[in-house]
């Protein structure tokens, strides 16, 4: 049979990234997505065009009410330029905050898995690694296959040596809190990943000191992420007597778990929001490979993700950033920049730190 490969681009026309970045810190910078169409950033003074309810904040429309919070909050203050676009005024996706309805946003199998894409605007993205790398070098914590920044003081078994948040995140982070609805106290917790295009994370579970609720914003390049159910972290949850009590019954309990448990993928594009919580949390492993080269094929987010990207005129721009190929039924994205990820979590209990950093 003939192997027809072929490939479809999801570029759009991507600016260099212009904030101050020490050099070395980016190859040639995370480039950014130039907007269609630009509107002011005073919300009010637009509304042609546009269906009731989709006044937007970039692509993704928000409501009044977020808005005027953003404007309470500095994020768009005097000095911020026009930045918010209007691409595709006649599709009007869900919010978050829609009816505090998060169930429009839920992706694969499991409900407790949400996808939010163009949770920020461009804009927003540009002020959010301009922020990440204006912090001092020192701030910058280099692991083998990655680096990270953490913000919001240490996190122990025992709960957190708590810092405040600095404003540029606690903007972002209080909207998570606000729109999920589903952590309990504000976020206070906030650890940034930084990925060259061959990093990634190793498959693994989340603390036991977090609530079992994460929100990830990415940054930059696209990436997959894999969950992978795990049946020993299941165990774990269970109680050990009920373990030993009857080892069969539970072997064939464990093995009808594991049936109905499939790994998956989810892709990340740049601006987009993921929640998962409780199962999620406690009974999968997430990671993401450290190879340039991402297969897509076990996603259960690509129309989701790919949609606003097809809908884009700027989709057809000849500078590329990713492509995502297709090769039969082998699907893959490229990373060629920097990713950057703000894993934003709640640690319940808080000791105030005494020792300045
Ligand atoms: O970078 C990501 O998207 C994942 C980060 C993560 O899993 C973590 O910080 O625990
Ligand atoms: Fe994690």
């Amino acid at each position: 049979m003939r192997d027809i490969a072929h490939s479809i681009r999801v570029s759009h026309t991507w600016n260099s990234f212009s904030a101050v970045i020490p050099s070395g810190c980016l190859t040639l910078g995370i480039p950014l997505r130039r907007h269609s169409i630009r509107v002011s950033h005073t919300w009010n003074s637009f509304s042609a065009a546009i269906p009731s309810g989709c006044l937007t904040s970039g692509i993704l429309p928000r409501r009044r009410s977020t808005f005027l919070g953003y404007l309470a909050s500095g994020i768009l203050s005097a000095n911020v330029p026009p930045s918010s676009d209007i691409s595709h005024p006649e599709s009007c996706p869900p919010t978050m905050e829609d009816e505090g309805n998060l169930n429009k946003f839920r992706v694969g199998p499991h409900p407790t898995l949400f996808y939010i894409p163009d949770f920020i605007t461009d804009y927003q993205q540009t002020q959010l690694l301009n922020n990440i790398y204006q912090a001092p070098v020192s701030k910058w914590k280099s692991l083998k296959n990655r680096r990270l920044q953490n913000w919001g003081g240490v996190v122990h078994e025992k709960g957190l040596l708590s810092q405040d948040l600095p404003t540029w995140l606690t903007r972002i982070t209080e909207r998570i809190f606000e729109e999920s609805g589903l952590f309990p106290s504000a976020i206070n917790h906030v650890l940034i990943n930084e990925y060259l295009p061959n990093q990634g994370i190793m498959p693994h579970q989340d603390g036991p000191a977090y609530f079992p609720v994460v929100a990830i914003l990415s940054l930059g390049s696209p990436v997959v992420m894999d969950f992978t159910p795990h049946s020993r972290l299941r165990l774990d949850t269970n109680d050990a007597e009920d373990k030993n009590s009857d080892d069969k019954s539970f072997e064939i309990e464990t093995k009808k778990w594991l049936d109905d448990h499939h790994p998956f993928s989810i892709l990340l594009m740049p601006r987009s929001l993921l929640i998962f919580k409780d199962e999620m949390f406690s009974e999968y492993l997430h990671g993401i490979k450290d190879s340039e080269v991402q297969q897509y094929d076990k996603v259960v987010n690509d129309i989701e993700a790919l949609e606003q990207h097809r809908l884009d005129p700027l989709f057809s721009g000849s500078e590329k950033a990713v492509e995502v190929m297709r090769n039969g039924e082998l699907r893959s994205i490229q990373r060629t920049t920097t990713r950057i990820s703000l894993t934003c979590r709640l640690v319940l209990k808080v000791h105030k730190n005494l020792f300045k950093f």
